[in-house]
């Protein structure tokens, strides 16, 4: 079923090939030259609809040069660059085993040959990027052209792209490696990567040994992706999750008697560290993605500031007291950033915590990262008027234009009453809000009805706690009838905002947030400033509850979902009848099919993707009810189990549909058995570290290593029911020898079956898990010279008296049938002398009746021979490829080992049916 769905995307993907938009660079339409040359005789504009993507946007201009988020003299050196190509970025993944070996690689042998070969040029050669630590970073600015015409660039463009498939690199792009670089995260740290950028980054930065992540998407395609790039990381600590970020769930045991001082919370969830890359309007992507030139407005921002402020603020009470936070977009708007950042550090104010959240000053951290401060004022734009104050926001547009979208109240004398007000206030002249604009304050309509807004009770008290609160300077008095009165004193400019010319890279925004204290006190009081929530039992911000949805706010979401799907062309959400939603594609991978073949073929960056919104702004919040993409129930009310059986059609698993729960492998008799074959030693603990996603211990397909960490959570998860929506964790592990060659429908054979009945232990090691057992093994595990190594890399099954180490045939031979494995030996000690730790190279290996055959796809493989070339130089013995060694093609694909080209193309579920077909748990 997964291989069809997967066959049908390619098959799609390669139809709709999709147009390079950057090949007729700022022209508008394709150079005359060009089309004469494709038919001479055809119409200069067959089509006259048809239209190349143009660079500029009128709105965005006017925009943006209103926000003021750069100087006048700078704009058009910072338009030049947007519409510019973004050059290239790769990361290397710290965890990988060869990582140092590809940091001497570029740096020794292509930076230094490309600069040789550019010498005369004007062409940029790679460069590790400045701010990144250790040199794990680089950006390349050539073109395909450049690419191709370029010898050693052309070898060079073979080393990227081998190296990003087997998961050794990642293409990234560079300001988005920056949010995880605050994070500060020390290696015991329990991390919520709630849309998960910078998991990555934070596993090349720190020791990964001890940290606990639990990346969350709500798109379960996102989900996979990242299982797909994390595979390589052998991280038995990371847990991927799929569920609305603003709606996370809390796992907490209330009745659990509390721990000691000191000791890891068990009885409830939170995290020293949450990274909050919220969804966004995307405009810092522009140059990656130059369509949002024609789709930009400003409602865009406009419609996403509510589910930014809500993710942010669960992200906030999911934080520990002490933690840290990061907040980023790669947006430019102020209303998606600095608005947000306001409202979360001020809006805990209102809630009488006050202090309980600070923005930090981070400006000693990465010095070499050039940004400038955030902004301290801004505007809203609505239906082309620029708005200052939530009074000036139209009744109608009330429900889209929120007051936490302002930095500025007007005041009037009825209003908030001057003499209340402790002298801080800032007042600043209105002309001066629209001093840039194209609209004339005085005929502002928001002028007009100033009186009006002034009936606003609420919002006036709100505003009045507000000034009272605050502190800022009196600065003059209003001519234009009112004034306009500055909400905070956020130190605003600790936030930072990249701009695409000052690193020649995409623009982003981040904001470094401290917990200072727990932030429940008022829930009530959650959404006073944002009022949009009709229901005072949507709490989004109190921790240790539940962020409760109510019938209203599911019916409330319908509607916003229906928007969001009609506004961005999106399939509305799918209801099977009981008022659950079932389906709801996510906006910023509306052509996920293509969007994830393409990430993966390509190990591109692809969320990064604006909303496709109307003007309207409203209408372009993403799914605020269910589990969104992921085709979950939620957990409203009227979405009781009792309605989803009645109206049929949704199987359920557990829980969650088409995710098995998580349950704990306690089978003695298998573990030992297990134990006893690998000689695993005692002390690599195994009790309470094996996770399957079946509770029939007998049918178990695939046994999962979780860290103690890992297992805390997933024990928690079992005490709360289930509540965390687990898609993936651990690392693959162990499995039956059979469970991927069935899925590959290749049991016709073979003298394999043979050596699977006598092999002793039912279950085989993954390559996944292996750096992480290796030390612990003392049976079935051989030391191989490097010349055998090579020759079973390249050949992949070897006969037994092949094998040139006649020290190795013995040993081999006195090994028993089934899985084992093989280590490099670096030295000259005795086969049987083996000096094994988790560096060692080392390959999972099957040993059959008369051969032994490696257990690693063919490309693994290959890297791994380039990886020992560059190491140990180039074969002695090249010259003999293709002699004895080289076996029947037949037996190289028979072999039931060709499974693991299966498993490279998978994609993850979450259920033991799934991982019939799927590489992991
Ligand atoms: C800017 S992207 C961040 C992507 C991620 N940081 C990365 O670089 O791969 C925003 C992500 O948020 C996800 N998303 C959108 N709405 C969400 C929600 N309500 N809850 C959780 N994730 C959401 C999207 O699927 C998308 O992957």
């Amino acid at each position: 079923m997964g291989g069809q769905k997967r066959g049908r995307t390619q098959r799609r993907h390669f139809r709709h090939g999709r147009e390079n938009v950057w090949k007729y660079g700022n022209k508008k339409t394709r150079p005359e030259e060009e089309r004469t040359t494709e038919d001479p005789h055809a119409d200069p504009n067959p089509n006259p609809s048809w239209e190349p993507f143009a660079t500029r946007n009128s709105a965005f201009d006017e925009y943006y040069k209103g926000q003021g988020i750069l100087s006048e003299e700078e704009w058009e050196e910072f338009i030049n660059v947007l519409r510019n190509p973004l050059p290239a970025a790769f990361r290397i993944n710290a965890s990988g085993q060869f990582f140092e070996d590809i940091r001497v690689q570029l740096e020794n042998e292509f930076m230094k040959s490309l600069d040789a070969e550019f010498n005369n040029e004007e062409m940029e050669n790679i460069r590790p990027l400045p701010w990144y630590p250790d040199k794990l970073a680089w950006h390349l600015n050539f073109s395909r052209m450049q690419l191709r015409k370029n010898q050693t660039l052309e070898r060079f463009h073979e080393f990227l792209k081998q190296e990003n498939e087997v998961g050794a690199i990642t293409r990234q792009e560079a300001v988005s490696m920056v949010p995880p670089l605050f994070l500060d995260v020390l290696p015991d740290h329990y991390v919520l990567d709630k849309e998960h950028v910078g998991l990555m980054c934070l596993h090349n930065y720190i020791s990964f040994v001890m940290l606990q992540v639990i990346a969350n998407d709500v798109d379960v395609q996102r989900c996979n992706l990242l299982i797909h790039q994390t595979k390589r990381m052998c991280s038995s600590n990371l847990i991927v999750t799929n569920h609305e970020a603003q709606h996370f769930p809390s796992l907490s045991v209330k009745d659990c008697p509390r721990e000691e001082p000191g000791e890891v919370k068990k009885n409830i969830l939170q995290f020293d560290r949450v990274l909050c890359d919220v969804p966004c309007s995307g405009d810092g992507t522009l140059r990656k993605a130059p369509d949002i030139w024609r789709k930009w407005n400003s409602g865009m921002g406009n419609g996403l500031h509510r589910l930014q402020v809500e993710i942010t603020m669960r992200g906030l009470s999911l934080l520990k007291v002490g933690g840290r936070m990061v907040y980023s977009t790669c947006s430019m708007n102020p209303v998606e950033n600095e608005a947000v950042v306001a409202e979360v550090v001020w809006g805990n104010v209102l809630r009488r915590c006050e202090g309980s959240v600070e923005l930090l000053d981070v400006s000693s951290e990465l010095p070499e990262l050039v940004r400038r401060p955030g902004l301290r004022t801004w505007k809203v734009r609505d239906k082309g008027l620029w708005l200052a104050t939530y009074e000036d926001v139209p009744m109608y547009r009330r429900g889209v234009i929120l007051p936490s979208m302002f930095c500025y109240i007007r005041s009037c004398q009825d209003n908030v009453p001057i003499s209340d007000v402790e002298q801080d206030v800032t007042l600043v002249n209105c002309s001066e809000l629209y001093k840039d604009s194209s609209i004339d304050p005085v005929d502002h309509p928001g002028n007009v009805r100033m009186s009006e807004s002034c009936i606003e009770n609420s919002v006036r008290n709100i505003y009045a706690l507000d000034v009272r609160k605050g502190a800022g300077k009196v600065e003059d008095n209003c001519t234009a009838g009112a004034s306009l009165v500055h909400l905070t004193e956020i130190p605003l400019e600790r936030c930072m905002r990249i701009l695409p010319h000052d690193q020649n890279s995409g623009a982003f925004f981040i904001a470094v947030l401290h917990k200072i204290s727990s932030l429940s006190v008022n829930a009530s009081n959650q959404s006073t400033r944002m009022r949009y929530k009709k229901n005072t039992n949507h709490d989004i911000g109190n921790e240790d509850q539940e962020p409760a949805r109510s019938s209203m706010d599911v019916s409330l979401d319908k509607k916003i979902v229906a928007g969001a799907a009609s506004a961005s062309n999106l399939s509305p959400a799918v209801s099977d009848g009981t008022g659950c939603k079932l389906q709801v594609p996510c906006p910023f991978c509306s052509d996920k099919e293509t969007a994830n073949v393409e990430a993966l073929d390509k190990g591109e960056d692809l969320c990064r993707r604006p909303l496709n919104m109307g003007e309207d702004g409203g209408n372009g919040q993403l799914d605020n009810s269910g589990d969104g993409s992921s085709g979950v129930l939620d957990e409203s009310e009227d979405c009781s189990r009792e309605n989803r059986k009645t109206k049929g059609n949704v199987q359920m698993q557990g829980r969650w549909r088409g995710v098995d729960p998580v349950v704990f492998f306690r089978d003695e008799k298998t573990i030992n058995s297990i134990r006893s074959f690998y000689g695993i030693s005692d002390l690599f603990l195994l009790d309470g570290h094996l996770v399957t996603r079946n509770s029939d211990a007998n049918h178990v397909k695939r046994i999962y290593y979780i860290s103690k960490s890992a297992h805390d959570i997933v024990e928690l998860n079992a005490k709360v029911g289930q509540k965390l929506k687990i898609t993936s964790l651990g690392l693959k592990y162990l499995f039956p020898p059979f469970a991927a060659t069935l899925m590959a429908g290749k049991l016709e054979e073979r003298q394999t079956s043979k050596d699977v009945s006598s092999a002793t232990c039912h279950f085989r090691l993954s390559s996944e898990g292996l750096p992480l057992l290796l030390p612990y093994i003392t049976k079935q595990i051989l030391c191989v010279s490097l010349v055998d190594f090579r020759h079973l890399l390249q050949y992949r099954v070897i006969k037994f008296p092949d094998f040139v180490d006649a020290d190795f045939r013995e040993k081999l031979s006195a090994l028993m049938s089934g899985c084992c494995v093989i280590v490099l030996k670096e030295g000259k000690q005795a086969t049987s002398e083996v000096p094994v730790d988790s560096s060692s190279i080392a390959i999972v290996c099957w040993k059959g009746k008369t051969n032994l055959s490696i257990m690693v796809s063919q490309l693994d493989a290959q890297e791994l021979m380039d990886r020992l070339a560059v190491r140990f130089g180039p074969r002695e013995d090249s010259a003999s490829e293709g002699s004895n060694y080289l076996l029947d093609e037949n037996l190289n694909s028979d072999s039931h080992f060709a499974e693991m080209e299966v498993f490279k193309s998978g994609t993850v579920g979450g259920s033991e049916a799934a991982a019939e077909e799927e590489p992991n748990i």
